[in-house]
């Protein structure tokens, strides 16, 4: 059955949560639909990075991560983004588990392009079976993460990451929540995004830094057939939606 939700928060999100995202929640949770919620911390992970004098470099909006970097980024992520949602869940009484990939393979990957970007992933199987029992009761909180199958922990864009697990669970619908109220060309919200007209945003650097990978995320998970894809900051209007060409 085609019932899991998948939502992205971007790291700077997280605390701007509001009353209508918790309601939104709860309306899914009681209509039975398996929420998953794929978290960012990209903001804290910089900035710890420069505290302990480790350069920090993106390319594309993606992280090149070094062994040392990825050891801070699953510090950060774990030790303390994932713990301030589940808390955030826990004050508005929604029940919420936190999951991390190595939980009973939750999350397998492998490397993007190990030369360009280091210990970089992509998701490529996820234990649904776990999901499945585990989300009936609880909304799942997931870091973006990955391990290979030699066990080598991998650093993922949480838009890639989100993309990748609605894909592979068939989700209904992956919302990319983030600090902005949907792709902005100057100034207005484009309502409906297809293909074409993303590239020409791209070409003409109108869409730059961490929208990209969002905006490659997205059309991933719109083309793998999740119906409803949108990048947006709240979960009750549309933001941009993701549409076939010609549809906009
Ligand atoms: N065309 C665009 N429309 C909206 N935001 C854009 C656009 N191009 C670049 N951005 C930037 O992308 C940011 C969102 O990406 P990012 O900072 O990675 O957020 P998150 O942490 O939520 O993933 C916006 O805050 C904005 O600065
Ligand atoms: C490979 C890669 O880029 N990983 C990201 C993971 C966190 C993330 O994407 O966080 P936001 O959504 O808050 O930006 C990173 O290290 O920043």
């Amino acid at each position: 059955m085609k019932d899991f939700i998948v939502i992205k928060i971007g790291g700077n999100t997280i605390s701007q949560l509001t009353t209508e995202f918790y309601q939104q929640l709860r309306t899914w949770l009681s209509e039975g639909k398996k929420i998953l919620l794929v978290h960012g911390g990209g903001s804290s992970i910089s900035k710890l990075s420069l505290q302990l004098n480790l350069p920090v470099r993106k390319l594309n909006g993606i992280r090149v991560s070094d062994e040392q970097t990825l050891d801070v980024t699953r510090m950060v992520l774990l030790g303390k983004t994932q713990p301030l949602l589940l808390q955030e869940l826990s004050a508005q009484s929604i029940p919420a588990i936190g999951l991390n990939a190595a939980d009973d393979n939750l999350l397998g990957g492998d490397f993007l392009d190990k030369k360009t970007y280091g210990y970089v992933g992509e998701i490529k199987t996820i234990n649904k079976e776990l999901l499945d029992k585990l989300l009936t009761t609880h909304i799942g909180v997931i870091a973006p993460l990955a391990v290979t199958s030699t066990n080598q922990w991998l650093n993922v864009n949480a838009d890639t990451a989100a993309a990748d697990i609605a894909s592979l669970l068939n989700a209904t619908a992956l919302y990319l929540m983030t600090d902005v109220p949907g792709v902005l060309n100057n100034g207005k919200i484009v309502p409906k995004l297809s293909r074409e007209v993303a590239h020409n945003l791209r070409n003409k650097k109108i869409i730059t830094n961490g929208m990209q990978p969002k905006i490659t995320a997205a059309f991933q998970a719109f083309q793998t057939g999740v119906e409803h894809v949108s990048i947006t900051n709240k979960l009750t209007t549309s933001g941009t939606l993701i549409t076939q060409e010609g549809e906009d």
